[in-house]
């Protein structure tokens, strides 16, 4: 039996989670965090502070913002407690600061959980080898109308993935709207568009002089996001060695 806390409970990622391990027998969930407090009438403990949690837990799973994280990461090496982050728009400190805490408790984090994300950034590596310098590289990201960060975590990691692969440092560029200039050839552009209820919906486009080729990943539901966290806790649980895992621990690609 995993003893989860959902950190972000009340949130749309935080009830999802709540749905599906409810219904796994391998979870109980212990308790909730998040801002807002006990929201309607749920079967855990809600706490707006994770400090205030007194009972006894295996792992954490986050979906809710940057500004959580500093409590969370407090709270994970009191109690040297395994933690799953799956938010996404932290600043460069934070990433240190996750990094560091790493060297103490084994945390998890992906900007994206879902297995078909992680296979096409390994599909990304290899068209970027595959075809070399002469393609332009451009990621067009589009969610709902309520996220709150841009780029998304997924955009942010695609680019990594594709300027892991490349001979040269690629120049991130997420506005054209603020200079008059052709196109660098050591660009990576990032655009945005928000709208409606799209779940989530990446594409990468590789564009040559000749040719095009465009590959996409588009959620049809949060579920894949909460089953992949899932994944991750009960991976996580029974870890014991301080860290910092990924997707590419839990999946072979
Ligand atoms: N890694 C992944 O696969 C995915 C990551 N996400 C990320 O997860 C995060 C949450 O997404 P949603 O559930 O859609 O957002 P949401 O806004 O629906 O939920 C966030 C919840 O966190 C709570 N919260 C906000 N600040 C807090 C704080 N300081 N302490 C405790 N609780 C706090 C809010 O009250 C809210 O209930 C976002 O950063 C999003 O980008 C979302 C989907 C997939
Ligand atoms: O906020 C969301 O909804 C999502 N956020 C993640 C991101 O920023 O990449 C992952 C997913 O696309 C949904």
């Amino acid at each position: 039996m995993v003893r989860l806390i959902i950190s972000g409970c009340n949130g749309r990622m935080g009830r999802v989670v709540e749905t599906i391990c409810s219904a796994d027998p391998e979870f109980e969930i212990v308790a909730g965090f998040d801002l807002l407090g006990a929201a309607g009438d749920r079967d855990f403990p809600i706490y707006s502070s994770p400090s205030e949690f007194q009972g006894q837990a295996d792992v954490v799973v986050d979906f809710s913002s940057p500004a959580a994280l500093d409590a969370l990461l407090e709270f994970g090496l009191q109690r040297r407690l395994p933690l799953v982050l799956a938010t996404t728009g932290y600043s460069e400190q934070q990433l240190l600061d996750i990094d560091r805490a790493a060297g103490a408790i084994p945390i998890f984090r992906s900007a994206n959980m879902s297995l078909g994300v992680n296979v096409l950034l390994q599909l990304v590596r290899s068209a970027v080898r595959a075809l070399g310098e002469g393609f332009d590289l451009e990621i067009v990201e589009r969610h709902h109308n309520k996220k709150v960060d841009a780029p998304s975590g997924t955009a942010l990691m695609l680019a990594d993935a594709a300027a892991e692969a490349l001979p040269y440092t690629p120049e991130y560029v997420f506005d054209r709207q603020a200079v008059r200039k052709p196109r660098g050839k050591t660009e990576i552009g990032i655009s945005s568009v928000r709208g409606g209820g799209i779940v989530g919906d990446h594409e990468v486009i590789f564009a040559g002089r000749d040719e095009v080729i465009e590959l996409r990943h588009t959620a049809l539901s949060r579920d894949v996001f909460a089953s992949g966290a899932i994944r991750a806790a009960k991976f996580l649980a029974g870890i014991t060695a301080p860290g910092l895992y990924t997707m590419s621990d839990l999946i072979s690609l």
